[in-house]
């Protein structure tokens, strides 16, 4: 019974994704999470964004001045959150894109962080990864370990890469399996509306086509509504074969900073920034509906300079 209650709630949820609009506030000042302090806007702003008709899932947009900045500030954002959840629970689950977002949190392993944040409470996870070898260079978790994970004391064991030795079907099977052990030994969290595991941060980027994670543009996998661990074989971006989360787990997450640096994803910027009124032709990254988080932006003033209101 409970269970068709989820179902037809998860149904529900899912055709309303399509219409979600967020409310966008901008600030060009330091980012502190909800938790600490939330410095809402100074103005609103965006295109053709309304706050006024676009009244669900708050978001917030910062705007550093370069991406050195956004660097800084995405690690402080970082281990404000690591200190809380920490400090609060005992274990801080993490869960990172590929692409640029390694090379966005590059300031978490340079002082102060690389010894005030207490690495041996960080889980960290994988939105998507590429089915390939863990050494191969299109590795989410080689570019990771290269560039962050070897440099922190983060436990091996608290590392969640997917098992490389399994096709695709299998290793989302194989990763999903493992996130509901992680929910039985109480590591990970589970939303108490939907059932699907609540991560405490998601460090993500988005492609110039507004994908995030492996969820790209008009693909079926959009609607997967049950799964929380899922396949793509025919990924547009290279290569095809990769494993993703589904919206259902990323809506349930506690914090999501969304990355977004430099010239190559103006367009899909300007579009996701935009308030819509209508179903069609949502970019993917248009289609995160929060259940109950904070989603962030953090952007240079490169990425925002299609945006009509210039004035941060
Ligand atoms: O495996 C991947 O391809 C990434 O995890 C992917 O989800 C990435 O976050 C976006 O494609 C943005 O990539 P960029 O930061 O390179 O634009």
């Amino acid at each position: 019974m409970f269970q068709q209650q989820q179902k037809k709630k998860r149904k529900k949820e899912s055709a309303s994704r399509s219409h979600a609009a967020p409310a966008l506030y901008l600030s060009s000042q330091n980012p502190t999470p909800k938790a600490r302090r939330v410095r809402h806007s100074r103005r609103s702003m965006a295109s053709n964004a309304n706050p006024a008709e676009c009244a669900k899932g708050k978001q917030r947009v910062l705007v550093s001045e370069t991406e050195g900045e956004l660097a800084v500030a995405l690690a402080k954002y970082t281990a404000e959150l690591s200190d809380k959840y920490a400090r609060e629970r005992g274990a801080f689950t993490v869960v990172l894109s590929g692409g640029y977002l390694i090379h966005n949190i590059r300031k978490l392993v340079e002082s102060p962080y690389k010894e005030s944040v207490d690495w041996a409470k960080w889980h960290v996870f994988w939105v998507d990864e590429r089915v390939v070898k863990k050494d191969h260079v299109d590795s989410n978790y080689k570019l990771a370990y290269d560039g962050f994970l070897s440099k922190v004391p983060i436990p091996p064991s608290q590392v969640y890469s997917i098992n490389d030795s399994l096709p695709a079907e299998g290793a989302a099977d194989d990763y999903e399996a493992c996130l509901k052990q992680l929910v039985k030994t109480g590591v990970l969290e589970v939303s108490a509306s939907t059932g699907f595991p609540r991560f405490d941060l998601m460090l993500l980027g988005m492609g110039p086509d507004g994908h995030l994670a492996s969820l790209f543009p008009g693909h079926p996998l959009l609607k997967e509504n049950q799964r929380w661990v899922t396949y793509i074989k025919d990924s547009p971006k290279p290569p095809p074969q990769r494993i993703t989360f589904t919206f259902p787990v990323i809506d349930a997450s506690a914090y999501i900073a969304m990355v977004v640096v430099g010239s190559g994803e103006v367009d899909a910027l300007k579009k996701a920034l935009g308030c819509r009124d209508s179903s069609s032709d949502l970019l993917p990254v248009q289609m995160v509906s929060l259940e109950d988080g904070e989603f962030t932006w953090f952007t240079d003033k490169e990425a925002v300079s299609k945006l009509q209101n210039k004035e941060f």
